[in-house]
């Protein structure tokens, strides 16, 4: 696929409006999320890893907040399961129509896999053995996060896992400030300008809203996961894991 480069944030804008996954960013999204997420990539490949271990036989795997299907992609290759199916879901028309031709062009394995636009709220998680949120839940309501973990738990059959990725933020002051600097090194280093990374920083302030790991522990715990680990982390992005 050629990659289409952001220039969303390049020149100066009169009138900020808050960041929405909507058809300018769809244009050129696999760009914004490899040159603004560390270790993206890795991510993505590892992710495959993860749910060729725990997909079963005769269960669904869950990608909420699929974009483009970088994720149900990677499951896709990997999972060698019998009678498993991947619904990939995204509350985005744009998204979900683009992802569509990509995964019609996708024939590394027959695996069926299932695209939904709408709202993850209202996604009925049943017979899972994986559910992955790469970078979702900090788009959600801070009051409807616990709703939506444990309905992601209460649908997973035991041993299955949730792979849950996040922006982090730091309780301590000076440990929050050195993620951001250096995170906003990476994106000066990857060819954005100073400007581009402080309109975009103001567009997602009210839309995504991270948290730090010990609430996402609690929280997962809180829902019934016995077992969480933090799998990755590249400075303020991590990737945890939880299972039933
Ligand atoms: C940062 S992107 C996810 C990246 C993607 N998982 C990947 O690995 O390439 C966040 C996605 O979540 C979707 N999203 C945000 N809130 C949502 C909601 N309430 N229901 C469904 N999708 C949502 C957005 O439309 C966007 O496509
Ligand atoms: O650009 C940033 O600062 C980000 O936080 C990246 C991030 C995310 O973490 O979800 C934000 C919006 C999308 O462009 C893709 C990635």
């Amino acid at each position: 696929m050629v990659k289409k480069q952001d220039t969303i944030y390049a020149a100066p804008l009169e009138q900020m409006v808050d960041f929405s996954f909507d058809e300018r960013v769809v244009d050129v999204f696999p760009d914004m999320i490899q040159r603004s997420v560390p270790g993206y990539a890795t991510l993505i490949s590892n992710i495959g890893i993860l749910a060729a271990k725990y997909a079963l036989d005769n269960s669904r795997c869950y990608d909420l907040g699929c974009s483009l299907g970088a994720v149900t992609l990677s499951i896709r290759q990997r999972i060698k399961k019998q009678n498993c199916q991947i619904i990939a879901v995204d509350n985005s028309p744009a998204m979900i129509e683009k992802a569509q031709h990509i995964l019609l062009a996708d024939k590394a394995s027959d695996i069926e896999v299932q695209l939904v636009c709408e709202d993850i709220a209202d996604t009925v998680i049943e017979n899972a053995s994986v559910v992955v949120m790469n970078f979702t839940l900090q788009f959600i309501p801070l009051a409807h996060r616990q709703a939506l973990i444990n309905q992601i738990y209460n649908g997973l059959k035991p041993g299955g896992i949730l792979i849950l990725s996040e922006k982090l933020a730091f309780p301590d002051n000076s440990i929050n400030q050195f993620h951001i600097d250096v995170h906003h090194d990476f994106k000066r280093a990857n060819g954005y300008s100073d400007m581009e990374i402080s309109q975009k920083r103001t567009a997602l302030e009210n839309v995504l809203i991270p948290e730090s790991l010990e609430q996402h522990q609690q929280r997962l715990r809180a829902a019934g996961f016995g077992f969480t680990e933090k799998w990755y982390q590249c400075f303020n992005f991590v990737s945890m894991v939880a299972i039933k």
